[in-house]
């Protein structure tokens, strides 16, 4: 299938024709290709997720692999990095090869899965990282996400270990030991609201660790969900350094605080917590100077009986896919290439997925890409999601920007706002 996107802006550029023939960019009209009326759209690369909860295997009521790639495809995403925290966990070359062919299977975005770090998330003992590694699906980034890796031992000999293959380790920075029966954000709202807090020191300082052993070991850290002004600090000077680290934050910390719990509803319990009005300001900076590399949705579906419940007994995680562009619209505008920087080239390079992230004025370059209605206000309807979960943060709010269409390869997975399958 050959497309003709004619009067596309290409990241906000003057209007042109885009033509995709045989799965890339390219200088030559095709014949018969069908055309596309993209007058007043945005061409981005397409998105990557490097932090996506598919769920499968294990928890297919919240979410499985073809739902969540649905999801993100409406989201304007042509790949997503599936964590690990699955059941059983993704922690041999059996489990990550069983999630990559569901993805392929589903076929519309590009699962690229990441292995666990420790056997059962446990955090006890390495998993097999280099059979993952060499396995059909090409393992680069390893996370306990949920759970930090907390031991320092094992986290120096795990970035060791990938140092090898250039892999990444990405760690859910949390001091287990200053988060214990935490429930949100330490701080003024905690005390009012007599919940236990996650002070925002249980975050820096595993972050602050772990810059220190990846600069020792000479290998790549990857900080999952970054949310506080001080680790922002902490990064800064560590990129200054030239260690080798990079971050994201996502779409919710750039936009929610804390004080959203004083309804206890459990929608917005989220792990790393909300934060106060000066992080999310530090963070927001923090993106733009490129001391936070990427923005990374942590989509974390859950079922209805983990979120509608009390608060403390409510699992922690927000959707994030089909908003994710949207809520980023909403903080920085048509900063084009800023946005497809941080939402798609430099996620593309951290999950070493070569495909994606190109540049569309180039010939030759995959199509993975998707449109942007920047002009249409969206209101938020949780039934309308394709996630098989409703839990989202946004609903009821008013957003800007529709995805019309994504193409995958040069295959529309999206056309006119719609899944194709
Ligand atoms: N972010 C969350 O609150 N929850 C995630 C795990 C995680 O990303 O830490 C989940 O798997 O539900
Ligand atoms: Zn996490």
């Amino acid at each position: 299938m050959a497309y003709l996107l004619k009067g596309v802006s290409i990241l906000g550029a003057a209007p042109t024709d885009l033509h995709i023939v045989d799965g890339v960019v390219s200088d030559t009209p095709e014949e018969g290709a069908e055309v596309i009326d993209a007058t007043g759209l945005v061409a981005l690369p397409g998105l990557v997720d490097v932090h996506t909860h598919l769920r499968e295997p294990g928890r297919e009521d919240a979410e499985t692999v073809e739902t969540g790639s649905r999801a993100a495809a409406l989201g304007g995403y042509t790949a997503v990095c599936a964590m690990a925290n699955t059941s059983p966990v993704a922690d041999t070359a059996g489990v990550v090869e069983q999630v990559w062919r569901l993805g392929r299977e589903a076929g519309l975005v590009d699962v690229q899965p990441i292995g666990a770090v420790t056997v059962g998330l446990a955090g006890k003992q390495m998993a097999e990282l280099g059979a993952m590694a060499t396995s059909a699906a090409n393992v680069r980034i390893f996370s306990d996400d949920g759970f930090c890796v907390a031991d320092p031992k094992l986290m120096r000999r795990a970035l060791e270990y990938v140092k090898a293959f250039d892999g990444v380790i990405a760690q859910h920075a949390e001091e287990p030991r200053l988060t214990e029966g935490a429930q949100m954000h330490e701080g003024e709202v905690s005390t009012r609201l007599g919940l236990t807090g996650w002070p925002a020191v249980a975050e820096e300082a595993i972050i602050a660790r772990d810059v220190l052993l990846a600069e020792h070991v000479g290998s790549r850290l990857h900080v999952c969900h970054v949310s506080t002004a001080g680790s922002v600090e902490v990064l800064r000077q560590a990129k200054a350094r030239g260690v080798r680290v990079t971050a994201e934050v996502t779409p919710h910390h750039l936009l929610l605080t804390d004080e959203r719990a004083e309804g206890y509803d459990p929608v917005f319990k989220v792990n790393p917590p909300l934060r106060t009005r000066d992080d999310v300001e530090a963070l927001r900076q923090a993106l733009r100077d490129g001391v936070i590399d990427v923005v990374a949705t942590d989509h974390a579906p859950h079922a209805v009986q983990d979120k509608e419940c009390e608060w403390s007994y409510a699992r922690p995680g927000m959707l994030g896919l089909e908003t994710a562009l949207s809520i980023v619209l909403s903080v920085y505008g048509p900063q084009w290439d800023l946005i497809a920087d941080r939402m798609s080239t430099a996620p593309a390079r951290i999950a070493g997925l070569t495909g994606h992230g190109g540049d569309l004025t180039k010939a030759g370059t995959p199509a993975n890409l998707t449109l942007v209605d920047p002009s249409v206000q969206r209101v938020v309807d949780p039934a309308e999601l394709a996630s098989r979960s409703r839990n989202t943060p946004y609903a009821g709010m008013t957003l800007p920007g529709r995805i019309v269409a994504t193409f995958l390869r040069g295959e529309a997975t999206v056309l006119d706002g719609k899944a194709v399958k």
